[in-house]
């Protein structure tokens, strides 16, 4: 428990409950529970292993919370992701999450007032102010509104040249909804001019094919990016923005938009980056951020060429490692997520395997530890991240890595190595995302095929499961009005969901190691993901600290 500064990190132990079982915790990446219909991919899908796991409902599985308030977001209306959803798993704790402190900080306008924003408006003067970012109001990385706020502020700052630099959505919101952000943002920017600030969009792309990769997945996505925003060189060069999106919608969706800049008359990009300019990167979720900022800020960078690196004042939108303290400035201060369950069950002795693959391994390690990059004891922890399939979208191959994955963690099961391991399993939500229902159908059952293999292991060594997600996704693939029907467009064309959730997600026990009392408790109804954490140290034959949400387990004598 956290006492004046100090941490103890001794838990207690369990009245009731051994220790020394194997506990394996699997997160199905966006995996809810919906109504059955054919737009429910889990529902259409074979899912033998998920489907017997329900029959143990209500002492072995129930439905617990996964978006909004429950995982740290600003409203209800939020639905849930995967940074939030294995924030609150790890911790323990709902923290407020990125989304709402930002609002906060710019509701206040103490964001005009930090370091961060002192530390770039030093290059208002001189240079311009470049927002890179994801556009859209789906408020899983950023937020438009946020934007059009930064925007105005940094120009009522000083700003008096500001360049965006946008990835289109289509993945957090409806494809094909980009052409209504950039005009919003264009209108905003209309209006900067006429208060006389040069205020222009400089470059383009979408989100999946420029800049927004992820863990080291493909270096080339950024590169795409840098070298439109930074360089300001691109395949593709328009005047107006609205018309470039417009037309390369013609042969790509918001997603995967090639990258292009803007240019004047004489067909010269407007708004490359250059020494003395200020860049911030607005997005506040850090998974899809981190390698930029690792181009934009590391003097030695071998990633890729990045032909120039221009001397320029670079912030955050909030810190988005706080191990590798990257950015060195931000706007807002990200949440504290401190105490996680993982380093506290590292000081207890407990042997932790974390796996997945790449396009989820910081899931279950990075945001699993408070977004925290690295080993808390690495003589006690294995982290393995087997390589994602680059360069495809994920509906031509939606069985991903799960057999993979699930094999690893067999292994590391029978190994008795370790007494926690930790799988993320991605298929649900990397191939709903992509709005292709038959592809995710397929991928849900070879989900379902990894949870068999890793409980199969468990039930040979005597262990207990831990089966959940951290949001939903894949059990609702289509837009619907109040009644839940699903809606069409104008040309008959069914309205594909491509994005998360505000769905409950399962959770289930078991496992011959359980001991016979255990049940999942009847009294914490609104129970959530942050609820998991008290539930898993329990298990390992612990108290949870007192200042954790509520274990979803009692023990009953029988
Ligand atoms: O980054 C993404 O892929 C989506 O915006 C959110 O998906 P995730 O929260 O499941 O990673
Ligand atoms: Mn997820
Ligand atoms: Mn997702």
């Amino acid at each position: 428990m956290a006492s004046s500064g100090q941490v103890s990190w001794k838990l207690e132990d369990h009245p009731k409950l051994p220790k020394g079982k194997t506990i394996a915790v699997v997160v199905l990446d966006g995996w809810g529970e919906n109504k059955p219909d054919d737009y429910n991919c889990i529902h259409v899908a074979e899912t033998l292993t998920m489907d017997s796991l329900k029959q143990g409902a209500p002492e072995k599985w129930r439905l617990i919370r996964a978006h909004g308030t429950a995982v740290g977001l600003p409203t209800e209306e939020d639905m849930g992701n995967s940074e939030v959803g294995h924030n609150a798993l790890g911790a323990g704790r709902i923290f407020a999450q990125g989304a709402k402190l930002v609002d906060l900080a710019l509701a206040s306008g103490k964001i005009y007032e930090g370091e961060g924003f002192k530390y770039i408006s030093e290059s208002f003067e001189k240079g311009t102010l470049h927002l890179i970012g994801l556009l859209s109001d789906g408020g899983v990385h950023s937020r438009l509104d946020q934007l059009q706020l930064l925007l105005k502020g940094a120009s009522e700052h000083g700003a008096k040249r500001i360049r965006v630099h946008f990835l289109t959505d289509g993945r957090d919101v409806s494809d094909g909804s980009s052409v209504g952000f950039v005009e919003t943002i264009g209108n905003d920017l209309a209006n900067l001019r006429e208060k006389g600030v040069d205020a222009r969009i400089a470059s383009g792309g979408g989100r999946m094919y420029v800049t927004m990769d992820r863990y080291e997945n493909d270096w080339d996505v950024v590169k795409r990016g840098w070298d439109a925003q930074v360089l300001g060189e691109a395949p593709h060069k328009f005047t107006n923005a609205v018309e470039a999106v417009k037309k390369l919608r013609e042969n790509a969706n918001d997603q995967y938009l090639p990258p292009f800049v803007i240019v004047d008359e004489h067909n010269k990009a407007v708004g490359p980056i250059v020494d003395g300019d200020a860049v911030v990167t607005f997005n506040f979720r850090a998974d899809r951020m981190v390698m930029l900022a690792k181009a934009l800020e590391y003097q030695d960078f071998d990633k890729f060429d990045r032909v120039r690196f221009p001397k320029i004042r670079y912030a955050g939108m909030l810190q988005y490692d706080g191990e590798l303290k990257l950015p060195s400035h931000y706007l807002v201060s990200p949440p504290e997520i401190d105490r996680t369950s993982g380093e506290y069950l590292v000081y207890n002795g407990i042997r932790t395997f974390a796996c997945s693959e790449t396009v989820k391994f910081g899931h279950v390690t990075f945001f699993w530890n408070g977004n925290r990059s690295g080993y808390f004891n690495p003589e006690l922890e294995k982290y393995v991240e087997i390589p994602s399939d680059i360069g495809i979208s994920f509906n031509l191959q939606p069985k991903m890595k799960a057999l993979e994955i699930g094999e690893r963690a067999r292994d590391a099961i029978l190994s008795l190595k370790f007494d926690q391991v930790r799988v993320n399993i991605a298929n649900g939500d990397m191939v709903g995302h992509t709005g292709d229902i038959q592809a995710t159908i397929v991928a849900c059952k070879a989900a379902d095929e990894a949870v068999k293999m890793i409980l199969d292991a468990i039930e040979q060594v005597g262990g207990i499961y831990v089966v959940t997600a951290d949001h939903g996704n894949a059990e609702d693939m289509v837009k619907r009005d109040k009644c839940g029907q699903p809606l069409y467009d104008k040309n008959g064309q069914l309205q594909i969901l491509t994005s998360h959730t505000c769905h409950p997600v399962p959770i289930a026990i078991g496992g011959p190691g359980l001991a016979p009392g255990v049940r999942l408790r009847n009294d914490v109804p609104d129970g959530g993901l942050a609820n998991v954490a008290a539930t898993i140290m329990n298990l390992h034959g612990f108290v949870a600290p007192n200042d954790y949400e509520p274990t979803l387990i009692q023990v009953v004598d029988n």
